[in-house]
């Protein structure tokens, strides 16, 4: 009973009271079912009457494949059950796993509680509940919308923005946290809160906070059970079904970008978001993924393979593990539906280098000159970050492996060259600075290194990175272009956080960008034999020739092709001869999050919905039919990544709205943003100080930190490929290679 509450984040959620119950028996599956009903009998006012509540609780994963979104009655072949529960009934997974079988459908009755467990029937006029009015598609839709009349309009209702004088809401607001006690720190905060100091948004954007959406999730039970269910009651296909029979592994280079825009990507990610998982022990298959395993961790939803799986099957594998991110619930309010937490800082605040806590980073500081830890070869100038020496951080044939803010970093090992090259640019100026202003002591060195630092990352991201992901339309209808001197974008209405949509569906896009082989200075390498095995950095020279390597390497084209090294040996377990599948996951994790399907968005989006699978073109429609019993079921990521790319932009359509909207979230709701001045930011720069930080690229970074920068070259647009008109490699000594002048921090 602990466990099933822990894993949701008791904390925050506040309520739950778990009934256990046995079912003897579910038809066919021949399993005994067990199923944990979290009962809440709970307060909601809705429209000033007080109603009782009855939630499904924890172990959704199992079971939520139950329900029948949108369902206003039970269809035939249903298992109902009693008023006051929305219990549901589990299934056995297996089920799923033959695809000939027709899924049995089973719903909850719709006794006193639609609307409460069912908010998808938000539609019914007569149903008033506080869910059904904040979720009304109608009203996302016109909420969000605010778009389309040129300015970005912020959503209110499911960003947990100002409410009070919104006729739909009718609850207080929750998730608050507290007032923050010092309002002006001149740096941020290592966890991201009291960037708004406003009463009751201190957390937005920190650590453990919850991630926001666009739409309103299209959870089974309205609460947390996932969406595995098809429009027509039928269950959705297997996220490894889809993977399988939807994407292939062709090598097709992008004709401009290159592998420095996919690892710099993967690195802005994981400076902005993390699933917070429920348990590190959590398991779901058996070892060999021949089966689930018999008492799954509650948070568990693995992923069925098909018995004629074109990779899996030869090795048995009918399960592919999967848990759950963890969710949290609205503290001391009414009932809310579960809501993604994301385990780091959503800002782009460089939590990645320096963690995401105060604990964390004091753990990566040298406490000397302001100085981040590392290892450093003086001879032969090759510094890197310090050495992870916990148990499983790396793959067991890796000598070393590298600790840094972010415990993701040794996935790659041109992900631990981009967290080298800033490790090493804020040692770089950390020095500078310190010889500039020996007064200075560690702690002062330290957090102005660490806002310049900053600086540098949001610059990059908003001025050379940004514009290729989503294209100059993009730019200009989210106001995303940095400004020239002082911005003036900050609006403590905008809440900053990560939307689901974007962690886990828009911004995967990168998965696609991933290149089979990679070219290291060795030669060719399969990027999967790359995963967490990054000791060859410590060779000399082989810093600078990763980075010569990258910036020649064209990425993939954001397409229906997935290298292998993600969609067949991704983190393999040790021993064994296959690995996950990341477009798998990808999808999953959207199941998890509940994203409603891509269908939505593009309702959302005042754009044609794709009423018949031949509006998907002629090549994937056959197969889209196959997969899936409606397109109103195609998950986002799957009608995402099948767009083709809009002009200037790597993304199709639908990402680039995502996307862009997020970055517009990531600028304008933070107050520290590094071209903010005096009014907003208590953190600002001088001003020529910012027309310094205005003047930096990547390819100053790179070569300001390269191992010999007077044999480097690079060319100056560094996302680009140098066959490119006017891009060509330069030395870095050349005007168009620019250096940041720290002069201007002299005190
Ligand atoms: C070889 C390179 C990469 C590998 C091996 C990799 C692997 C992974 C894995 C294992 C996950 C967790 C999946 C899940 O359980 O939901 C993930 C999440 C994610 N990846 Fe990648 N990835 C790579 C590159 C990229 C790139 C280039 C991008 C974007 C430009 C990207 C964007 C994301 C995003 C947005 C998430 C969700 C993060 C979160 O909130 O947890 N990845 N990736
Ligand atoms: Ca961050």
């Amino acid at each position: 009973m602990r466990e099933v509450c822990d894993f949701q984040q008791l904390e925050l959620v506040g309520w739950c009271a778990i009934v256990k119950m046995k079912f003897p028996h579910v038809a066919g599956a021949g399993k005994k079912v067990i199923s944990y009903m979290a009962l809440l009998v709970g307060l909601t006012v809705v429209l000033g009457i007080t109603i009782p509540v009855a939630v499904v609780g924890a172990n959704q994963p199992q079971i939520d494949k139950v329900f029948k979104a949108g369902s206003t009655s039970c269809p035939t072949e249903t298992t109902c059950v009693p008023p006051l529960q929305c219990a549901t009934m589990m299934m056995d997974r297996t089920d799923l796993v033959d695809e000939s079988m027709t899924p049995r459908r089973r719903c909850r009755i719709k006794a006193n509680f639609d609307g409460i467990c069912c908010p998808q029937m938000r539609n019914d006029e007569d149903n008033d509940s506080e869910e059904n009015s904040r979720f009304s598609p109608a009203q996302s839709s016109e909420i969000n919308h605010g778009r389309k009349s040129g300015k970005r309009n912020v959503p209110d209702l499911l960003l947990g923005n100002d409410t009070s004088d919104n006729p739909h809401i009718r609850t207080k607001r929750c998730l608050v946290g507290g007032d923050c006690l010092h309002k002006h720190l001149r740096y941020r905060r290592y966890d991201g809160k009291c960037n708004n100091v406003l009463h009751g948004r201190t957390l937005w954007g920190s650590a453990g906070y919850p991630m926001e959406r666009i739409l309103p999730p299209a959870y089974g039970n309205g609460v947390w059970s996932a969406r595995v269910l098809s429009v027509t009651g039928n269950f959705l296909p297997s996220a490894r079904s889809v993977s399988a029979s939807l994407f292939g592994d062709l090598h097709v280079p992008h004709s401009k970008h290159n592998v420095l825009m996919m690892q710099f990507g993967q690195f802005l990610v994981h400076d902005i978001t993390k699933n917070k998982g429920h348990s590190d022990t959590a398991k779901c298959c058996l070892d060999d993924g021949s089966h689930r395993v018999a008492n799954p961790h509650p948070a568990c939803l693995p992923i069925p393979v098909s018995k004629v799986d074109p990779f899996y099957s030869q090795f048995g594998v009918r399960c592919l593990e999967f848990v759950r991110t963890a969710v949290a619930s609205r503290q001391n309010c009414n009932v809310g539906h579960g809501r993604q937490i994301s385990a780091v800082t959503h800002f782009i605040d460089g939590s990645g280098i320096y963690g995401s806590s105060a604990e964390d980073s004091i753990l990566l500081r040298a406490l000397e000159g302001g100085r981040l830890k590392s290892l450093k070869h003086v001879r032969l100038n090759n510094e890197l970050p310090p050495l992870d020496e916990t148990e499983g951080a790396c793959d067991k044939k890796s000598e070393m492996c590298f600790k840094v803010g972010d415990d993701r970093v040794n996935q790659l090992i041109t992900l631990v060259a981009v967290h080298t090259l800033f490790l090493r640019e804020h040692n770089r100026i950390a020095k500078t600075l310190d010889k500039l202003n020996p007064h200075w002591s560690d702690e002062t060195i330290f957090q102005e290194t660490r806002r310049i630092v900053i600086a540098e990352i949001q610059h990059i991201v908003f001025n050379e990175y940004l514009p290729n992901v989503v294209g100059p339309n993009y730019m200009q209808k989210y106001e995303l272009h940095p400004s020239k001197g002082y911005s003036n974008f900050y609006n403590p209405k905008v809440n900053p956080s990560i939307l689901s949509e974007f962690s886990a569906a828009a911004f995967r896009f990168g998965h696609s960008t991933i290149p089979d082989y990679l070219e290291l200075p060795g030669g060719l390498e399969k990027t999967h034999k790359t995963f967490f095995d990054p000791t060859r950095l410590r060779e000399p020279h082989f810093f600078d020739g990763l980075f010569r390597g990258i910036l020649h390497q064209p990425q993939q084209l954001v397409d229906d092709m997935f290298s292998h090294s993600v969609t067949w040996f991704l983190n393999p377990k040790e021993g064994f001869p296959f690995g996950k599948d990341l477009v798998s996951l990808n999808i999953q994790r959207g199941r998890d999050h509940a994203l409603p399907s891509y269908n939505h968005y593009l309702h959302l989006n005042e754009r044609h919905v794709k009423n018949e699978f031949s509006h998907f073109g002629a090549v994937v429609s056959p197969k889209l039919a196959d997969l899936y019993d409606h397109p109103d079921d195609v998950d986002l990521y799957v009608g995402g990544i099948l767009e083709t790319p809009i002009s200037g932009a790597i993304v199709g359509e639908t990402f680039a709205e995502i996307i862009s909207d997020q970055f517009a979230r990531l600028k304008e709701g933070d107050r520290y943003f590094y071209s903010e001045g005096p009014h907003t930011n208590p953190g600002h720069f001088t001003l020529p100080q910012l027309e310094e930080i205005q003047k930096i690229t990547l390819a100053g970074l790179l070569c300001a930190n390269a191992n010999d920068r007077h044999s480097f070259h690079v060319q100056p647009q560094a996302f680009d490929l140098p066959h490119h008109a006017g891009n060509q490699p330069q030395s870095c000594h050349s005007n168009q290679i620019p250096s940041l002048d720290l002069n201007w921090w002299k005190d």
